[in-house]
């Protein structure tokens, strides 16, 4: 069966480990996520998943292991000339774990939101999404205060910033609110502001560690429809971590699953879906029960059944 996480990977990841003390959260794992698709990571609490997003997005330095990354096309022998020598990058090619988290953010194109809003509740929604684009606006100034006065390519480029936040407001249904703080919002609402404002960076891999954690049923089909806008529009692939099976059977094009920091399982919704050890892992049941289990899995997905 062909699949981009095969045939045209984003991100590569190899045998990563990250160990805290004598505890292994992430042990050798490996997985690529395909250019283009929704890849979701899903396993039991503590499996290591937020660890392991941690490790990708630059906040930990993985034990051992590595994360090859390219926003336009990940090349083998690149990676491996790469490997050898003391590098970060070869171009548009990127090892993560050598890097930290600003240069991935800024120079491999990762954006990501957490499990806990990281609003800055005080500023306004608009003001959010401005700040998130305050790198390239400086970058159009020359980085001088001189620039700030004169430069045409800061007067474009400042237009284009408030385009793009107004256009991102617009899509996320906040325009009115757009001079609200970001704290007085509804909690679905800064959710989607969170990822509008990861979008405003103009991220090739879009990681999200729980968007639809605390989301009405409402919210979540929502949240479902805006991921996959943002999927299908080409530009950005999308890496979730998601408890929501419903939201994850529903978007996703490919599926890993993590239990005791380890790979279990890695294919599409439908293989995983099926798949005896995630059945049995995933639902923290025994493997004798698994009917049970199964049942258990295909009734907390049936609203994803209507998977693109
Ligand atoms: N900074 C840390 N120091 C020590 N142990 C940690 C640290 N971060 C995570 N762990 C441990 O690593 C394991 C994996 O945790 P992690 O948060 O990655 O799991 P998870 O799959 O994201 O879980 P959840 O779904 O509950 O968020 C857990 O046993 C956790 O206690």
């Amino acid at each position: 069966m062909s699949a981009r996480w095969i045939d045209d990977p984003i991100l590569r990841v190899d045998a990563l480990t990250m160990r805290f003390g004598g505890l292994v959260a992430v042990n050798e794992v490996s997985f690529a996520a395909g250019r283009g698709d929704i890849t979701a990571l899903i396993g039991p609490n503590g499996a290591g998943k937020t660890t392991l997003f941690n490790c990708l997005t630059g906040f930990y330095q993985p034990t051992s292991g590595r994360i090859a990354f390219s926003p336009e096309r990940l090349d083998a022998e690149k990676i491996e000339r790469l490997t050898r020598s003391a590098r970060k990058s070869d171009g548009d090619t990127f090892l993560l774990e050598r890097m930290a988290d600003h240069e991935i953010v800024r120079k491999a194109r990762l954006a990501r939101t957490f499990q806990n809003i990281r609003l800055f509740q005080g500023m306004s929604a608009l003001e959010n999404l401005m700040i998130a684009q305050g790198r390239s606006l400086s970058r159009a100034a020359g980085f001088s205060v001189l620039g700030l006065l004169g430069a045409p390519s800061w007067r474009r480029a400042e237009r284009a910033a408030v385009d793009r936040a107004a256009g991102w407001l617009e899509r996320i249904g906040l325009t009115g609110r757009a001079d609200d703080p970001a704290g007085e919002l509804p909690y679905g609402d800064q959710r989607r502001l969170e990822i509008a404002r990861a979008m405003c960076t103009n991220p090739a891999l879009l990681c999200l560690d729980e968007p639809a954690a605390g989301l009405n049923a409402t919210e979540s089909r929502d949240l479902a429809d805006l991921l996959r806008a943002i999927r299908d529009e080409g530009e950005t692939s999308i890496l979730l971590i998601e408890h929501d099976m419903s939201v994850v059977m529903r978007i996703s094009d490919h599926v890993v699953v993590l239990d005791y920091g380890q790979k279990i399982a890695d294919g599409s919704p439908v293989e995983v879906r099926e798949n005896s050890a995630v059945i049995a892992a995933y639902l923290g049941v025994e493997e004798t029960d698994e009917p049970a289990a199964e049942a258990a899995l295909a009734e907390s997905a049936k609203t994803g059944s209507d998977a693109t």
